[in-house]
């Protein structure tokens, strides 16, 4: 296990790249924490391929380094990192049995048949495999065949890291949050280091003990999953995570108070802000309610998520959306808004205002 550094770290695929657009990923400097579960989260393009190569050794950055506990390894070929790799289609050897999969890698590196048995062993049980040891692998579903591929990272003691890149994506939709939340109870035993690739918001926040999401190669916010619910650094982040996602209002500051088109606005942090006309309010549809007084709206549509409504209001062009608790009133026509304080905020140019 080890602590992972990114220390400055721009990557351009193009030879000579001048401005930031020519950079798949702009200037990161992340710390992974030895023993934390990570997911590396944003929309397509955005990056995480890039990052996650450069942390296995596959891609050499354009600038800054990799360290792994105190150690520059940014040169360092792939075979010498000791990391396991789980990808999105399994990648197992048919012809051999479940046992001699789980066994390759140590058998590989010299291990001691009998420290081999103990080791297949106790990872066999813990993904659930010990059953269809004899099996051949080729008999196995693809969410056994993934659980093979993690396993061959788990079963190895000299891993630095498991990284896991969009490790669901050919597992059945039934099977999926099983598999789900295997890993997080894997994570739980054995404490290796772990970071979790997708684009998908429901993995990351199951998974995860700390987000880190990127958006056009920039790392946006690196936090816990309330974190990143109740405080975004970023417009793009409470946007992305949340389901519906965070309500973005234009508006301005005058005298550290928040105006949406001349009504007042409680905030947090409108108070640290100069004058500008040109900011947004950021408020999740959670934190937001009908009330007898406030931001005058209509009510334009009412959809039924399970245990509570997503209601979708109007002033002009702009949507304001809430949630409403089964059984709660919804009113027809005209309404009014109001938003919980200490979870209204305002941003500048997309990031949070502090
Ligand atoms: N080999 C390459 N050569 C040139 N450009 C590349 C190469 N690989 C990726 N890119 C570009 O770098 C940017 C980041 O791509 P990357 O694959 O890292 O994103 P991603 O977040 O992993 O996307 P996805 O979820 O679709 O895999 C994109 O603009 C992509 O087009």
């Amino acid at each position: 296990m080890a602590k992972i550094t990114l220390k400055e770290l721009r990557h351009s695929y193009m030879p000579d790249p001048k401005v930031d657009a020519d950079y798949a990923l702009q200037q990161l400097d992340v710390d992974w924490d030895d023993g934390g579960a990570y997911a590396l989260l944003g929309p397509s393009g955005c990056g995480k391929t890039t990052l996650l190569n450069i942390i296995s050794g596959l891609l050499t950055p354009s600038h800054g380094q990799v360290i792994f506990d105190g150690q520059d390894v940014t040169k360092l070929p792939p075979d010498q990192r000791h990391i396991a790799q789980v990808f999105q289609f399994p990648v197992v050897y048919d012809t051999m049995t479940v046992y001699d999969n789980l066994a390759f890698p140590l058998r590989n590196r010299g291990v001691a048949e009998a420290e081999v048995e103990r080791r297949v062993r106790d990872i066999a049980e813990m993904i659930d495999l010990k059953d269809t040891l004899q099996n051949r692998a080729s008999g196995l579903t693809a969410d056994g065949k993934q659980k093979i591929s993690l396993g061959r990272g788990l079963v190895r003691t000299d891993v630095n890291v498991i990284m896991f890149d969009e490790p669901l994506t050919v597992i059945d939709p039934h099977l999926k949050w099983q598999l789900r939340s295997k890993l997080k109870e894997l994570h739980q035993r054995v404490r290796t280091t772990m970071i979790y690739v997708t684009h998908d918001q429901t993995e990351a926040l199951t998974f995860a003990d700390k987000v880190v999401v990127m958006k056009d190669g920039q790392v946006v916010q690196i936090g816990t999953p309330v974190e990143l619910f109740e405080r975004p650094q970023h417009t793009f982040v409470g946007h992305f995570i949340g389901s519906p996602g965070m309500n973005v209002i234009p508006c301005e500051v005058r005298g550290g108070r928040a105006f949406y088109q001349d009504a007042e606005i409680p905030t947090w942090n409108a108070g640290s802000c100069g004058d500008a006309w040109d900011l947004e309010l950021g408020v999740r549809p959670e934190f937001t309610s009908f009330s007898d007084s406030g931001i005058q709206v209509d009510v334009a549509k009412v959809s039924d998520a399970g245990r509570f409504r997503i209601v979708d209001t109007r002033r002009g062009d702009q949507s304001i959306k809430l949630l409403v608790p089964e059984g709660g009133y919804i009113p027809e026509g005209n309404a009014y808004l109001q938003f919980a304080q200490d979870h209204t905020q305002v941003y500048r140019g997309g990031w949070l205002v502090n």
